[in-house]
């Protein structure tokens, strides 16, 4: 049987003359994995990512969704299958949060037909699921940062993908609710869902992953299960601090960054800023 997504020696520039922003990117993904692409800023992840769902086309190399070149599906195809959260997006119209949510059943309802019973129903799931039935009257632009994140969450859920794509799906969210989050995801991938998300958090993908890549010089360092990829020695090169590793008694893993030598940096400022 085919995999959900394979990306085989993809290459990827903005322009024909511009530079490559990644080269022979290689990976897989089967139904209910966790896929964290981690690395530092600007190395490519949304760009990688753009790639999955159709945004981008790459330059060189395949992306299969079950199977089918990406180029071969269209826009409609690719979201029954891709569901997508992009980074900060922004809401423009005030539609109340159920229309947001409806608005994932577009695949499946014809244009020219109002959205079913059954449509309703799931997207009341998708919001009760992700415990924000109470925001569903409520004015889309009027909610907070999080709130904005959990919503278009539940509208990707009402689209019922097999891949969820989420762009720093954490950002904006509360303590609580980044956690909450994660195991949302762990849940829905438990089901079968496939997930691929970018993060700037190592420990996310400790908590919700089960394969994790580290994006970095226009490559993937390295590819692989949370446990053999997230080592001081990888998280050192990619971010390009020290990190300590500790194991808490669950087994559960945690990355504590150590404090850098910035003074030498700071040195200019010194005068300025002198406290005497
Ligand atoms: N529309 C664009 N046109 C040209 N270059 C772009 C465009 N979007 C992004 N880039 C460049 O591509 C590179 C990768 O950007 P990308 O946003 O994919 O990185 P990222 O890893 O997601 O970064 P971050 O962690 O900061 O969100 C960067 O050098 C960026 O400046």
């Amino acid at each position: 049987m085919a995999k959900l997504v394979e990306v085989k020696e993809v290459s990827f520039s903005y322009e024909k003359n511009s530079p490559i922003v990644f080269e022979d990117i290689n990976f897989s993904i089967e139904k209910g994995d966790v896929l964290c692409i981690l690395g530092p800023n600007g190395t490519g992840k949304t760009t990688l990512i753009k790639t999955l769902n159709g945004l981008h086309k790459v330059n060189s190399g395949l992306v299969l969704l079950n199977g089918e070149d990406i180029n071969n599906l269209s826009f409609n195809d690719i979201a029954k299958l891709v569901g997508y959260i992009p980074q900060g997006h922004i809401p423009s119209f005030p539609f109340t949060v159920f229309d947001v949510v409806l608005m994932g059943r577009a695949p499946y309802v014809n244009l020219t037909s109002s959205p079913r019973e059954e449509d309703k129903e799931i997207a009341i799931n998708a919001l009760k699921t992700l415990g924000i039935e109470d925001l569903k009257d409520k004015t889309y632009t009027n909610l907070s940062g999080g709130e904005h994140q959990l919503v278009f969450l539940a509208r990707v859920l009402a689209q019922e993908p097999d891949l969820l794509i989420l762009d720093e799906p954490t950002n904006h969210l509360d303590f609580g609710n980044q956690i909450k989050l994660l195991e949302i995801i762990e849940q829905l991938s438990n089901l079968g869902l496939a997930v691929i998300m970018s993060s700037h958090y190592p420990d996310h993908a400790f908590l919700a992953a089960n394969k994790v890549a580290i994006m970095k010089d226009k490559s993937f360092i390295d590819f692989g299960s949370p446990e053999d990829v997230l080592t001081e020695e990888n998280l050192n090169k990619a971010y390009g601090i020290d990190v300590n590793l500790i194991e808490l008694e669950n087994n559960r893993k945690i990355c504590v960054p150590l404090k850098t030598d910035l003074e030498l940096v700071m040195t200019n400022y010194s005068k300025k800023y002198s406290k005497d």
